[in-house]
């Protein structure tokens, strides 16, 4: 340039927040401290929303949860090393359940690492986080932010969506630049999740091996819930006349109210059908691989929907693959529908909905009884009437009983409005889902809490109150993990698995001027959820639990190893 004229530069902070900011990415889930405190400070400055959390794993499963809401990779920001680690176990976890999220760390410098010469926090963090997600990259020149943010985006959102792992080393973020240059370096993704067209022949295969069946069942996995496609889905379905059974987190699909509901008639469904259409579920312990006595003796046929072609014949052999996103798949299954379809036989739609009715009338007496202490059926009856009436608040969950208990009995009535422990069945992810269900859709939350799944993100109420979100935690408190009851003979320690007798949580609410309530019945419970429901004010509910109401493990004991040596 001219002589004398002061060139207009950038630097790497700026070229984050405009990478991220050109992508239509408004908030970032983070951990303050070095390298990137500034860089939340800027960001927040330049208007993205900078949630700041107590630990890196509460904002990481934020924002993997902000991701599978959105459809937009969940940021989450850490600092390097420890903060980095922290934020990788959210990270794999989206990436086993398929959400977006992309996991940004700052590290080290490269020549240190490499000469292993004992940085501050010094890691090799790219190395370590490949193998637990679904891509990695390293940015090292400015001028590379842009690139380095598009590689990320797209690998997180294209195809099956996952964790995305973006290191960038502290100097990264110093280095200036011409300004029109680090413009013109930035990439706005073009169709970052480009539909997956099915093959018009694995379409008509699929609905050929559906209309064959006597006793068809459709099962509808959270990848049909995170397709966002829901009145192709409902129309299929309803079209079809197929009796559908939706896994934990598609529920709302289509209301489990629905007549073709078979979530209350699971095991017959599973035992008796003779084609299952898997849409956006995976066969993996959720359905006991598709073998095994759940499924019944009686050969069957699996069609199988995924947009990852390796999907298919995982677990057993798919006789009908149809390789596709779950909106174009649907809707060409509608569309090649549209004339001469006849529905399932009626013995067989028949003999499910008799079968659900017969389960709903034995549930139904035990979700009235009013028992103090309350038993989970007691303090459920009341919870599952709450969200009748609130259907757009979303309903956060995990426990063991409290997790397996309320997902049978809490009826969900429109999509993605269960948020829970997902595939791998991980302890944690509740203050940090609802956080960011909170933010990403402005709905109330109820989130129903074992008091040990509480207990590992259960900091975050302060972080639920410095942002006043309209979320409600009611934790079954029975004292322990599955109950309260079992007894240390050996010493004076306390059994392993029970915490301090009538532990009060909502006190910890009202430490950081929330709203806290002790509820002994289900009384109590309820006029305590309607008040906060209605309140939006960041409210904990100490729900107080039969200590002896629990089992092992919830409805998975069967997973635990039995020794068979006799006990001493
Ligand atoms: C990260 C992590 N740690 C430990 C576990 C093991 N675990 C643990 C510790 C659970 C807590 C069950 O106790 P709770 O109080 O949350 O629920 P209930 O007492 O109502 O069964 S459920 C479960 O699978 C896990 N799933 N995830
Ligand atoms: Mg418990």
């Amino acid at each position: 340039e001219a002589p004398g004229t002061e060139q207009e530069l950038t630097d790497g902070f700026h070229l984050v927040i405009d990478a991220l900011k050109l992508n239509g990415i408004n908030t970032i889930y983070n951990v303050p401290g070095i390298p990137i405190t500034d860089l939340g400070r800027m960001a927040q400055a330049a208007g993205i929303r900078v949630i700041s959390f107590r630990h890196e794993q509460n904002a990481g499963y934020a924002a993997g949860i902000a991701g599978y809401l959105t459809k937009k990779p969940g940021v989450c920001l850490t600092v390097s090393a420890p903060g980095f680690l922290n934020g990788l176990t959210a990270l794999a976890h989206a990436t086993t359940n398929c959400y977006p999220m992309i996991l940004v760390s700052g590290s080290s410098e490269r020549e240190i690492v490499d000469l292993q010469q004992g940085d501050y926090e010094e890691m090799d963090q790219l190395a370590i986080a490949k193998p637990l997600c679904k891509a990695a990259y390293r940015v090292l020149h400015a001028q590379d932010i842009g690139i380095g943010f598009a590689r990320a985006i797209r690998a997180a959102v294209s195809g099956r969506p996952g964790g995305v792992y973006l290191d960038l080393p502290a100097k990264l973020f110093g280095q200036v630049m011409n300004a029109e240059a680090g413009q013109k370096s930035l990439v706005k993704v073009i169709d970052a999740a480009p539909a997956q067209i099915p093959s018009p022949a694995s379409v008509k295969r699929a609905l050929d091996v559906l209309k064959s069946a006597k006793r068809p069942l459709i099962i509808l996995g959270k990848g049909a819930a995170y397709a966002q496609a829901d009145e192709e889905i409902k129309s299929f379905v309803e079209k079809s006349g197929v009796p559908f059974l939706p896994m934990s987190m598609a529920k709302g699909l289509l209301p489990d109210t629905h007549p073709q509901c078979a979530g209350a008639a699971r095991s017959t469904v599973l035992k008796d059908s003779d084609v299952v259409m898997l849409i956006g579920a995976r066969l993996n312990w959720l359905l006991s691989h598709g073998k095994g006595k759940s499924w019944g003796e009686a050969p069957k046929k699996f069609i199988q929907v995924d947009i990852e072609p390796r999907e298919m014949d995982s677990n057993v052999e798919i006789v009908a693959p149809v390789v596709g996103d779950i909106g174009s798949v649907v809707s060409a299954f509608n569309q090649a529908m549209a004339t001469g379809w006849t529905a399932p036989p009626a013995e067989w739609t028949k003999a499910i909905s008799s079968k659900r009715e017969e389960n709903v009338a034995k549930m139904a007496p035990k979700l009235m009884n009013n028992k103090s202490p309350m038993d989970y059926h007691g303090a459920l009856g009341v919870l599952k009437n709450v969200i009748k009436e609130y259907p757009e608040a979303i309903l956060v969950n995990e426990g063991a009983n409290t997790l397996d208990l309320a997902r049978g009995v809490i009826d969900m009535y429109k999509p993605r409005k269960r948020l829970d422990v997902g595939t791998w069945g991980v302890m944690g992810i509740g203050m940090g889902q609802a956080i960011a269900a909170a933010l990403e859709t402005g709905h109330p939350v109820l989130a129903v809490e074992g008091d040990s799944a509480f207990g590992f993100s259960g900091m975050e109420v302060e972080t639920i109150c410095r942002y006043n979100l309209p979320i409600c935690v009611v934790i079954f408190n029975n004292d322990g993990i599955y109950r309260g009851t079992d007894v240390n003979g050996a010493n004076a320690d306390p059994a392993t698995t029970v915490f301090v007798k009538g532990a009060r949580y909502d006190k910890m609410m009202e430490a950081f001027g929330g709203v806290g309530v002790n509820a002994t019945s289900p009384d109590e419970l309820k006029r305590a959820v309607n008040e906060a429901m209605k309140s939006g004010k960041p409210t904990l509910i100490n729900a107080v639990i039969d200590p002896a109401a629990g089992s092992e493990s919830g409805r998975i004991g069967n997973l635990n190893p039995q020794s068979v040596l006799q006990k001493k």
